[in-house]
């Protein structure tokens, strides 16, 4: 029987919880299931904590209804099942008195050393400007930037390692410097490294053309933290995942930060190794989403003020309206503006953004159609456009007819009625009803918001 009991409590958890609630908490965790007890294997102390204090409690009441009162006894434990049966010590039961907020060991204060000169191995530096205070926080990212601070709180033991994923030009890199930042703020000693994926492989060639492969681990694995970015690159590079992976166990034993990002989730990379995935999983995967309206205003507000700019309301709504798939684009539109009305003098009204952003409104206009979004649409599900044009409403159809609907709704400027005739002459109440429901089900189930998103992020990168 071992598992059943699991599953369907997982299965019930599910139908509970917000997906992304659901994917943070419950899919990390392993068990180990006998006829008396349940284990769970959490990747690190404050999982454990949160575990315990959200939805211990449901997941006890849950085995107490299911097992007409023959209630399992439930254990919390840090680690991964294969790690505990080998290290039976590291585990820590839910009833160990166990403070999850250990502070992390002050070190005292000397030169800030974080670019080893002596090493050969002289990174790109943190970026001063990516910092939390200016990292605008909204729905889409709210979850990434908690983890973010978590993780500067506690560094090598909230969540080790921190991955995080999401399109283009969304804030990963800034996030990721931003606790390097916050921990050289609070500890100027710290040894951080940050540095592109690509450069990783770069500097390890090099260090094998040179015969230096040895200063090359010591530097790595030498670290206090590691900030790695868009790991995609290591994509069928072998002897690269070869190396970055002894590197990481090596960091991740020694309780040194690693904080990686990825323009996917890790299992949706190609190429790359079923270890490296697997490890991956050890800490928090925590998804940054392209911004929704709201925030892309606050974002724009923010970049305008720290350049000193009044950007007026209806300006600032006009440009974020238009300009939707990332943040990089949203700055540069905005960057645009302010220099052209520097060089020509004029204010920044409605009618001079209008004119000074054409091209580039042109573009994504062209870029996001609703054509654009059938066929994406379409691929995805492994359907034909002429399906969804059609009036068919068996599921396989219906759903991805929603789905393509209000994801025209969300990326396109099209009225109800417009998208309606898209789709073949509906009518604009089936529009909205395809919309709402979407939404609805966004909440309700995974599929349809990991979906969701990948169709998100395919059409806005
Ligand atoms: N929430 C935010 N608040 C303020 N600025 C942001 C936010 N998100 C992104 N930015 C800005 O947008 C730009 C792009 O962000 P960043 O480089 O972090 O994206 P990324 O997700 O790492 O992209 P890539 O995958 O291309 O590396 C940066 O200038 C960053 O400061």
């Amino acid at each position: 029987m071992t598992g059943n009991v699991w599953r369907s409590c997982l299965q019930k958890l599910q139908s509970e919880l917000s997906a992304t609630e659901f994917n943070t908490w419950i899919k990390p965790l392993q068990v180990k299931e006998t006829d008396s007890e349940m284990a769970l294997y959490a990747p690190n102390p404050f999982f454990v904590d949160w575990i315990r204090q959200q939805y211990l409690d449901r997941i006890n009441e849950f085995l107490i209804q299911r097992d007409n009162n023959q209630q399992k006894h439930i254990s919390l434990h840090v680690g991964n099942v294969a790690q505990i049966v080998n290290q039976n010590s590291n585990s820590q039961a839910v009833n160990n008195n166990h403070n999850a907020a250990t502070p992390s060991n002050s070190k005292p204060v000397a030169q800030n050393n974080h670019i080893n000169q002596s090493s050969g191995f002289q990174q790109n530096n943190l970026n001063p400007k990516f910092l939390f205070s200016s990292f605008v926080e909204g729905k889409s990212n709210q979850l990434a930037r908690a983890a973010a601070q978590q993780v500067v709180e506690n560094p090598g033991e909230a969540y080790n390692p921190l991955f995080i994923y999401g399109g283009v030009g969304l804030g990963k890199t800034h996030l990721m410097h931003s606790v390097g930042n916050s921990i050289l703020d609070k500890n100027p000693n710290a040894h951080i490294v940050y540095l592109h994926s690509e450069r990783f492989m770069a500097n390890m060639v090099k260090a094998l053309q040179t015969g230096t492969m040895d200063k090359f681990k010591n530097f790595y694995r030498s670290v206090d933290a590691l900030l790695i970015d868009d790991i995609q690159f290591f994509a069928n590079k072998g002897r690269t995942q070869e190396e970055f992976f002894h590197t990481f166990n090596n960091l991740i034993e020694k309780n040194k930060q690693v904080i990686i990002t990825c323009d996917r989730f890790p299992k949706e990379v190609e190429g790359l190794e079923e270890r490296l995935k697997s490890r991956f999983g050890w800490g928090l995967t925590v998804a940054v989403e392209p911004p929704e309206l709201e925030t892309r205003v606050a974002i724009l507000m923010s970049k305008a003020q720290s350049s000193k700019i009044e950007l007026p309301n209806e300006v600032a709504f006009f440009i974020a309206k238009r300009i939707r798939s990332n943040v990089r684009e949203l700055e540069g539109a905005l960057k645009r503006v302010i220099a052209n009305a520097q060089f020509t003098g004029r204010a920044i009204t409605l009618d001079f953004v209008k004119d000074a952003l054409k091209d580039l409104i042109a573009a994504q206009d062209k870029l996001i159609s609703i054509e654009n979004i059938q066929k994406t649409v379409a691929s995805y599900y492994k359907i034909k456009v002429s399906d969804l044009l059609s009036q068919r409403r068996s599921r396989s159809i219906a759903r991805p007819r929603q789905m393509a609907m209000a994801l025209a709704k969300n990326l396109t400027n099209h009225s109800l009625p417009e998208i309606g005739d898209a789709f073949g002459g509906k009518d604009h109440t089936t529009v909205l009803h395809a919309c709402r429901k979407i939404e609805q089900l966004k909440g309700e189930s995974i599929d349809i918001e990991e979906d969701f998103s990948n169709l998100l992020r395919t059409l806005s990168s």
